[in-house]
């Protein structure tokens, strides 16, 4: 497909549609490209919510990961909520340097010393004291008078700085708290020593031109404001958390705290990797900017998943499986002429390797086509339109149509003879423990009819197939993926496991199922070294194969 940059600008420039603010007149607008805290709490907000637990060893290589995203400030834990809990924020705060470290503490004195020894460590230090201010909040969960929830937040602001310079204070369910009485303990909290003023959406009740209108009236009527830096916490219970975090930077939110993949309590916190990116994409509109490394967005996203378990829908934004992936034939086609036609970003920018090409149902000729000439098929007009009706009729009963089936479908054969190495046996054995020593051995037919046995050992069962498979063709492979996804359900449901591999600097893909995963696996890594054998050996004559039609 053309690679050529996509301009994806827009027009020059965008009218800002802004609601009027409480406060207009007192507020200078922030610096053009002012730098936007990123503020990480996935190990925090994220980790306490169901399904995302960690051990500490995970947390400290996640830890690790948020630091080389560059994140400026990492939420560790909360530590008052286990031994546990402070050994793994201690383990971080010997080793992760780069982003600021943060633990969260109710203003209870019990709590703040365990949040600071469990910062001893660190390098850069940040404590981080919460209340609850909506009137709810008060009356309902504490039993405080707004009196007392003052009192309460100075002294624990005041008990976190005797430990760390910076301390963060946050009103929690600050966007149904009165705006005034908000102000007022804000203010407090800055005389009390606070550097980082939070206003978290608790609950994601706002909207965005409501909580922009709020950092606006707060920067104009919190006391000394300008000696805190203003922050947003958002959630995602109207999946308004990315914008309303945005409307607040608008409104001169400086710190924003997020979670990669927006995982967080109930429905999430805002999606750092939405975030990060609608600030980039839209840099001529939003004037602010963030020190992440876009680049490491998918890998960290993906760390996360592998972690917790908990996958990303293939829709996500930026870092799901369809986020760069194009079916339908029409957006193919304009793909194909402009990747800006279809694309706001490039892949590349956020960790991908390449826009993806599915072909399916919905695809249409420019498509395959391009397809075909990429796996050394140039066909004429005629020819293509036969293949394609072929096509269709095949993507009709697949969900989607493989290189191999192409292959076939060009070549008129089954996909499964066509020429190069086919599975007779395969012999996986596997164990637990420092003892163990993952074997495979595969038994292979070749394309002339011979047999050809071979034996691996690797790190787990799939590696030592793969390793067995590489000495049995000769062939090896740099694999850049490796999925297994069920396509059937019940006992005898159907595995599909898909690879990718890079070869003489091309992706590509092999696919194969089965009830048996290790099976699906062979299957899946012969058909790119069956491809990869057929191209060294001869790529097809364009003429010979218009001559098989
Ligand atoms: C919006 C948020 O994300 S807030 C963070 C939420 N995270 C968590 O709760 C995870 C960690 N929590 C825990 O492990 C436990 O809740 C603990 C160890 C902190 C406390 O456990 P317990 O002492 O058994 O209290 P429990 O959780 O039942 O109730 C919370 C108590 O904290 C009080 N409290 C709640 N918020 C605050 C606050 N910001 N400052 C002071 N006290 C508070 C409540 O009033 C209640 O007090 P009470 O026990 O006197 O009635
Ligand atoms: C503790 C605070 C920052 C919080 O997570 C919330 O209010 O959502
Ligand atoms: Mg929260």
């Amino acid at each position: 497909m053309s690679t050529s940059e996509p301009d994806v600008s827009g027009p020059a420039h965008v009218t800002r549609d802004c609601p009027a603010s409480i406060a207009d007149a007192a507020i200078a607008p922030p610096a053009p490209g002012e730098h936007v805290r990123i503020f990480d709490t996935s190990l925090r907000d994220g980790e306490q919510s169901p399904g995302c637990s960690m051990t500490a060893p995970q947390k400290l290589r996640f830890a690790h990961a948020l630091s080389e995203l560059g994140v400026d400030v990492i939420e560790v834990g909360f530590p008052a909520s286990s031994v546990a809990e402070i050994d793994a924020g201690r383990a971080i705060a010997r080793e992760v340097r780069g982003s600021t470290l943060a633990a969260l503490a109710r203003c209870h004195a019990g709590d703040i010393e365990a949040a600071a020894r469990t910062l001893d460590a660190a390098r850069a230090a940040r404590l981080h004291v919460f209340i609850s201010t909506s009137p709810l909040h008060r009356e309902h969960k504490l039993g405080l008078s707004r009196e007392q929830v003052i009192e309460r937040a100075v002294m624990g602001v005041e008990l976190a700085r005797r430990h760390f310079d910076d301390v963060e204070f946050s009103a929690e369910d600050a966007l149904r708290t009165e705006p005034d009485f908000l102000a007022e303990i804000c203010g407090a909290a800055v005389a009390a020593g606070a550097t980082t003023l939070n206003i978290p959406d608790t609950v994601g009740y706002t909207t965005p031109a409501e909580i922009r209108a709020l950092f606006e009236y707060l920067r104009a009527n919190v006391r000394d404001a300008h000696r805190a830096v203003f922050s947003a916490h958002c959630h995602d219970d109207l999946g308004l958390a990315v914008a309303n975090s945005l409307a607040a930077i608008e409104g001169g939110a400086r710190q924003v705290e997020c979670t990669i993949n927006g995982i967080g309590e109930r429905a999430g916190n805002c999606a750092l990797e939405e975030l990060v990116m609608a600030l980039n994409v839209r840099s001529g509109y939003f004037d602010a900017r963030t020190r992440i490394d876009t680049r490491r967005l998918l890998p960290t996203s993906r760390l996360l998943s592998r972690i917790t378990g908990m996958q990303v829908q293939r829709n996500k934004a930026i870092v799901g499986q369809n986020a760069f992936a194009h079916e339908s034939g029409i957006h193919q086609h304009g793909m194909l002429k402009h990747r800006g036609t279809y694309e706001i970003m490039r892949p590349e920018d956020v960790g991908w390797v390449q826009s993806q090409i599915v072909l399916g149902r919905h695809s249409g000729r420019a498509a395959l086509s391009d397809r075909l000439q990429s796996l050394g098929f140039a066909l004429d007009e005629a020819r293509l339109n036969q293949v394609f009706a072929g096509f269709k009729t095949l993507a009709e009963k697949k969900r989607e149509v493989f290189d191999a089936d192409l292959e076939a479908l060009v070549l008129g054969t089954d996909a499964p003879t066509l020429h190069g190495h086919r599975l007779l046996h395969l012999h996986v054995s596997t164990g637990v423990g420092d003892d163990s020593l993952p074997t495979a051995s595969v038994r292979l037919l070749d394309a002339d009819g011979g047999q050809v046995s071979e034996a691996a050992v690797g790190d787990g069962p799939v590696h030592a197939l793969f390793a067995a498979l590489a000495r049995a063709t000769g062939i090896a492979l740099h694999i850049d993926s490796y999925q297994v996804s069920s396509v059937t359900t019940g006992d005898d449901a159907q595995g599909q496991a898909s690879v990718t591999a890079r070869v003489d600097g091309a992706e590509l893909s092999g696919s194969g199922t089965s009830t048996d995963i290790l099976e699906a696996s062979a299957h899946a890594w012969l058909e790119i070294a069956n491809r990869v054998s057929r191209t060294r050996a001869a790529a097809p004559s364009p003429q010979r194969i218009a001559a098989t039609a």
